[in-house]
């Protein structure tokens, strides 16, 4: 059976953000993910964590200027010692969270960039990667990278697999792995079971939603049964996190997830039990 975890920054929108963790195991989540931490204390989130019994299963780095349209500091030249105190950041967070993978956003080339400025983007990215994940193993936690289809962040300098698949062997970190969002795949590349399987070693991390509105996963042009049944009888025991945005609300839009283990209320129902 697939683990599925709620990616709080996209579901339960509903509810302020730390109600958002009740509300989720509720559902019958046992795990979150969500964007960034960072507005709030690692003490709050623990307690949201341990009062809904739920795993903190990924968050992303400081991601730059966010609200200035950044999007990550991994490849950026010149923003390296930035990078280095988001990884401390992250890391702080993620020790006080239990949390095992972080995901480093490479950030966006500029709109002309030439193959010379690409270059300058790619060895930067090998570097802080490379420093990424060594402080990583320190404290047990993977760091992961993620192909974005550039069609919703244009210029985002990650967005095929063979790109990722690359870095992470130049890189040749254990710990340095894939996050393979089958979302950004489609819009890019398709032949998702192909590439589930090609990179089936590589992956630390797996997210889903329909495509093309990033809405639910049984509406749009996936067949998502397929993709779990792959899933399955490959061995995958990590995590599926639900990174779509509910095209209603986001319990009505759930009945998706009910043969996949998601029960409602049942968690609910064991804790006032006790
Ligand atoms: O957008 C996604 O798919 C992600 O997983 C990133 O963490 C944030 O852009
Ligand atoms: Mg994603």
């Amino acid at each position: 059976m697939i683990r599925l975890a709620a990616n709080l920054s996209m579901l339960f929108t509903e509810h302020a953000f730390l109600d958002r963790f009740a509300a989720a195991a509720d559902a019958g989540f046992h795990g979150v993910e969500y964007l960034f931490p960072y507005a709030h204390e690692p003490m709050a989130l623990k307690a949201a964590l341990q009062e809904s019994d739920l795993r903190q299963v990924l968050f992303n780095l400081p991601p730059g200027d966010w609200d200035a349209g950044e999007r990550g500091l991994a490849s950026l030249p010149g923003r390296e010692a930035e990078f280095r105190d988001a990884v401390v950041e992250a890391l702080r967070y993620a020790e006080a969270l239990d949390c095992q993978r972080v995901h480093a956003m490479a950030g966006l080339l500029p709109a002309d960039a030439d193959a010379v400025v690409r270059a300058a983007h790619h060895a930067t990215y090998l570097n802080n990667l490379r420093f990424a994940a060594n402080e990583a193993a320190k404290v047990g936690c993977q760091v992961l990278i993620e192909p974005i289809n550039t069609r919703d962040m244009p210029g985002y300098f990650l967005s095929r697999q063979a790109q990722a698949m690359a870095v992470l062997e130049a890189v040749g970190a254990d710990n340095l792995r894939l996050q393979f969002d089958l979302y950004h795949c489609q819009v890019m590349e398709g032949d998702l079971i192909r590439h589930l399987e090609r990179q089936f070693g590589a992956i630390g991390h797996i997210q889903i939603a329909g495509v093309p509105q990033r809405h639910e996963p049984d509406r749009g042009e996936i067949h998502y049964p397929a993709i779990f049944e792959r899933l399955e009888s490959l061995g995958y025991a990590g995590w599926v996190g639900c990174e779509y945005r509910p095209a209603g609300g986001t319990r009505q839009g759930l009945e998706w997830g009910r043969e996949h283990g998601l029960t409602p209320d049942a968690a609910r129902n064991t804790r006032s039990n006790g």
